[in-house]
């Protein structure tokens, strides 16, 4: 299915009225074992997708939250190849697209070629690797394009507009918006700037703009949205989840994707 997939049920929320919500969790964190649970438990939150992490030793962009997750994961052996295993076993209980968020790193050493063929075989739709800037990406994009996987680009507050042009010009499946100078984690306040960010953004683009980064509450959530598409929560899903508070999961979901013609949010 692929970019498709991202497409079809975006377009589909999206024209029901819906704002998107896309959880990020760490694949491996807990164990694989619990990996088919979460995700179908995020699908009946009204999860729009899932943003899954492959873990990582040298994590960049991720903060304190994040990378103790990769810790976590790595240390209960968690490789792509266990990972992509884990996917095909269960997949077809699941109609939300699945996006990676993978460093170039693993990706280049399992294989570029087997990597687009296994995410084909395992249902994965789309890709995050927050590490390639746009002068890299030829090392990927042919094989990602030949399985239809979408490579979703990452616009940032500090980028400019030109540079923005280009990044909303070739993302595919949506874009996603970072909406804080730094890396990943819960923040209590977005910065005053960041609602003119994404309304600009939409105005370049025409796929679904989604800000990511610092989201920790329904309230952010739903402020974010108003001036965009939805919104990626990592950091504060991976705790909830590692707390194993889970009514807390879904009130941050439920709570964030308000109905825009409806007004009572849907729990579909
Ligand atoms: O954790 P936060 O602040 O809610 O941000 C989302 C983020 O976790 C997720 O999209 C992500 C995790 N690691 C990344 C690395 C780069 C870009 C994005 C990510």
């Amino acid at each position: 299915m692929g970019k498709q997939r991202i497409e079809e049920v975006f377009q589909d929320k999206l024209a029901a009225g819906q704002k998107l919500f896309v959880p990020y969790i760490m694949a491996g964190d807990g164990g694989l074992d619990i990996l088919e649970e979460r995700l179908l438990f995020l699908e009946e939150c009204g999860a729009s997708a899932v943003e899954l992490g492959i873990p990582f030793s040298d994590p960049v962009a991720d903060g304190p939250t994040i990378q103790d997750a990769g810790i976590r994961a790595l240390r209960n052996g968690t490789t792509l190849t266990s990972v992509f295993e884990t996917l095909e076993g269960f997949r077809n209980k699941l109609s939300m697209p699945i996006i990676f968020m993978a460093y170039l790193n693993p990706i280049y050493k399992y294989g570029i070629e087997k990597f687009a063929a296994d995410c084909e075989k395992a249902g994965v739709d789309g890709l995050i690797i927050p590490d390639l800037p746009l002068e890299e990406e030829a090392l990927v994009v042919d094989y990602l394009q030949e399985k239809s996987i979408a490579l979703i680009r990452l616009a940032a507050l500090t980028s400019p507009e030109e540079r923005l042009r280009e990044i909303a010009k070739r993302t595919e499946g949506f874009l996603y918006a970072v909406s804080v100078t730094g890396t990943t984690g819960a923040r209590a306040a977005h910065q005053a700037n960041v609602i003119n960010y994404l309304r600009d953004l939409k105005e370049i683009t025409d796929v679904p703009v989604l800000a990511g980064f610092g989201v920790s509450n329904p309230e952010q959530g739903r402020e974010l949205g108003s001036a965009c598409d939805g919104v990626i929560v990592g950091s504060k899903i991976v705790e909830l989840l590692y707390q194993d508070k889970i009514d807390e999961v879904k009130r941050l979901i439920q709570g964030s994707i308000y109905n825009t013609s409806i007004s009572s949010s849907s729990t579909r």
